[in-house]
Parts: C-alpha cells; sequence; structure tokens
C-alpha cells in the first residue's frame, strides 16, 4: 500500500503537465466534432470502456454527452477479425473503419508492448489521428512510437500499481475535459 501512496506523489509532480496537454487535445477533438476510440486489453480494455462510458454519459456532472467508443467489447468484431487475421490486427483494423482524422486514439498498455495496441497507434497516424497513450514500465514499444502526441507514462515494474494509475489519469482527463468544455455548469 505504501508502495501505491508514494508512486500516487510521484505521478503528481511528472504527470501534470501531460495530463493538460491530453486534456486540451481531446478538448479539440470534442469540440470539432471528433470522437474518441480507446483501447488496451484485460484490466486496460476495462479501463478503456470505463473512460468511454464516462464521457458518453456523465462523470461527476450532467451535461451532454461527449462521443468515444471503446473498441473491446463487440465480441462478434474482434473474434471475425482476430479469426480472419490475427489478434494483432483487433484494434487497428477497428481504427481503419471507424476513425477519421478529426478523432483521437486513447492507446493503453501497461507494458507498453501489446503489438494490437501498437497497431492501433500506428494506424491512427496513418489517417491523421492523434494519439494520447498510457503506458508503464520503460514504456515500451508504444513509448516509442513516434506519432504518439502525449505520453502519460507509469515509471513503476508493476502492472497493478500502474493500472491504479491509469485510472486516475482518465479521471483526472474526465474532470479536466468537463471543467473545460462545461466549467460554469459544473
Ligand atoms: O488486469 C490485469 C493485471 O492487473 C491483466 O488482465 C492485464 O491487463 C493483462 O495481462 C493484459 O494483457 C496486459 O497487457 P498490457 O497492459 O501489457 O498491454
Ligand atoms: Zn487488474
Amino acid at each position: 500500500m505504501h508502495d501505491g501512496i508514494e508512486l500516487r506523489r510521484q505521478c503528481i509532480d511528472t504527470l501534470s503537465e501531460p495530463l493538460l496537454k491530453a486534456s486540451e487535445m481531446m478538448v479539440a477533438c470534442l469540440q470539432k466534432g471528433g470522437k474518441v476510440l480507446a483501447c488496451g486489453n484485460g484490466g486496460s480494455a476495462a479501463d478503456a470502456q470505463h473512460f468511454a462510458a464516462e464521457l458518453v454519459n456523465r462523470f461527476e456532472m450532467n451535461r451532454r454527452g461527449l462521443a468515444a467508443v471503446a473498441m473491446t467489447h463487440d465480441a462478434s468484431v474482434i473474434t471475425s477479425i482476430a479469426n480472419d487475421f490475427s489478434f494483432d490486427r483487433i484494434f487497428s483494423r477497428q481504427v481503419e473503419a471507424l476513425g477519421r482524422p478529426e478523432d483521437l486514439l486513447l492507446a493503453i498498455s501497461t507494458s507498453g508492448n501489446s503489438e494490437n495496441v501498437v497497431a492501433a497507434a500506428k494506424a491512427a497516424a496513418a489517417i491523421g489521428m492523434q494519439t494520447i497513450a498510457l503506458t508503464g514500465k520503460d514504456g515500451g514499444l508504444l513509448g516509442q512510437v513516434e506519432t504518439v502526441q502525449v505520453l502519460l507514462n507509469i515509471d513503476h515494474p508493476s502492472t497493478p500499481r500502474i493500472q491504479e494509475m491509469h485510472i486516475t489519469c482518465l479521471h483526472i482527463l474526465c474532470s479536466l475535459v468537463d471543467e473545460t468544455m462545461f466549467g460554469d455548469d459544473a
């Protein structure tokens, strides 16, 4: 537990600036009619869905729904891509089908090394979408993708601790987006 508390302290210093930049990018995307496409595996798939639900429905205030889609929950889409092509393409193929240049990819991987998430970031770049990446450890391959505009990396070896910080980051992002877009109504 102390480990997690210390990590939160460190992250306040290292992540404040990239979180602000990520929120500015997300607000700009949503204000010009774009949408957020989110992806990740395992616990990070749950985080992608959790975040999309907060944008589409509500976070802490009632406001209009904001456009977000988690690419993690349609079993037919995912199994057909994995079966006909490969598991590495389950997100990139959805990005190719659903993504537009004004959209934004939220790519989540605690290792940074999930091939399907890395491929999604590359597919997003190919159609001119911006990417915010949440990673851990040394950032992995996703941390090295040059077209990732904002990298929120949790420099810690433990996947659960990284996930705990990721969901904190995602809640802060929701808060910043709501404050910026609907501040007076908050
Ligand atoms: O939730 C957990 C561990 O806390 C696991 O389900 C974890 O998300 C899975 O092993 C993922 O496949 C890990 O992928 P990634 O975060 O390295 O991209
Ligand atoms: Zn977990």
